[in-house]
């Protein structure tokens, strides 16, 4: 089982006017529901939050994933917004205790609704398995059924685990195991892996799978250029990204409230830079926003940081 659930309070904070010089995200927000009508048909970004620790209970992480999707929403409520893109929220997609495969279905269905509706559908997790979920959206969207889609992961993780289960650490073998069974291209490129933190296992199944993947060491700001040009590569091969921000990518000093925060870590200013050049490409359709964990976060810094994140994302995109 899983249950949507809306709160049109969070949408709040400080009030300059009316103005669009005034604007902040808690004032361009409209609230939507997939199925009841309300939700809009004109393009603009929806926002959809997948609460849920199942995948990091499973995966023997530290709970609190689940609290991610509000702590997002606000944090992003009092930002100040430069663009007139419209921006819906679509509520939250709770999964209920163990169960969640029901979760990740409830979460497709909607995130395919909302992709064929919307320019780009941000997904606002839970632990990694949220991508699952995306991934089960953007497959079923029927506006993406030709594209030629290109995975790029901003985390320490492949995420390329072998399980019985879905958790946190397979949604890209999960992706990877589908597409190949479906005849698509698996098309995966991470940033900011973390060698200590991934068996030699998880690499040779990287290998294995052909993915293309970039060390957190190699990702330092002397290395942006270098970086920018793997991201480059990507966009000039496909139609569509499906881009995930796994927050532990980032040095635990900004990104204190993970799972698993990074003894290294990429600089926030080049993870701001990838998601510039992908949301500037206008190839951005589907984001997620991955392993907040609130109960582990210092002075919100590490929602603070997300928000951020997502601001440019939408900053970015061209409005034409
Ligand atoms: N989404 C997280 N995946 C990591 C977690 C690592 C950890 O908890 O230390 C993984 O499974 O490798
Ligand atoms: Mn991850
Ligand atoms: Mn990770």
């Amino acid at each position: 089982m899983s249950r949507n659930s809306f709160d049109p309070g969070i949408w709040q904070g400080r009030d300059d006017g009316d103005g669009r010089e005034h604007r902040r995200w808690h004032q361009q927000v409209q609230l939507t529901m997939a199925g009841d009508g309300l939700r809009g048909r004109d393009g603009g970004v929806a926002l959809v939050g997948f609460a849920s620790d199942e995948g990091v209970r499973r995966n023997g992480g530290r709970p609190g994933a689940a609290a991610g999707p509000d702590a997002l929403r606000e944090a992003l409520a009092p930002l100040a917004l430069h663009t007139d893109l419209p921006i819906f929220d679509a509520g939250t997609v709770v999964v209920e205790g163990e169960d969640l495969e029901a979760g990740h279905e409830a979460v497709g269905g909607l995130v395919a609704e909302l992709l064929d509706a919307h320019d780009l559908v941000v997904v606002l997790g839970g632990g990694h398995e949220t991508a699952w979920g995306s991934y089960l959206g953007r497959t079923r969207a029927d506006r993406l059924q030709d594209a030629r889609v290109g995975v790029l992961n901003l985390d320490a993780h492949f995420d390329l685990r072998e399980a019985e289960r879905a958790t946190s650490g397979t949604p890209f073998l999960q992706m990877a195991t589908t597409d190949a069974e479906a005849g698509r291209i698996f098309d995966y490129t991470i940033i900011g892996i973390a060698e200590p933190s991934n068996t030699a296992a998880l690499f040779d199944k990287a290998d294995e799978l052909g993915v293309s993947y970039v060390l957190d060491i190699d990702c330092g700001a002397s290395h942006l250029g270098e970086v920018l040009n793997v991201v480059d590569d990507l966009l000039t091969r496909v139609d569509v990204v499906h881009l995930s921000i796994d927050l532990d990518v980032l040095p635990a000093a900004v990104a204190p409230g993970v799972s698993a925060p990074a003894a290294c870590g990429v600089p926030v200013e080049v993870i701001e830079a990838v998601c510039r050049q992908v949301a500037a490409s206008g190839k951005l359709a589907l984001l997620d926003v991955v392993e907040l964990c609130p109960p582990m976060d210092v002075d919100s810094r590490t929602a603070r940081t997300a928000a951020r994140l997502v601001t440019t994302c939408v900053h970015a995109r061209p409005t034409t």
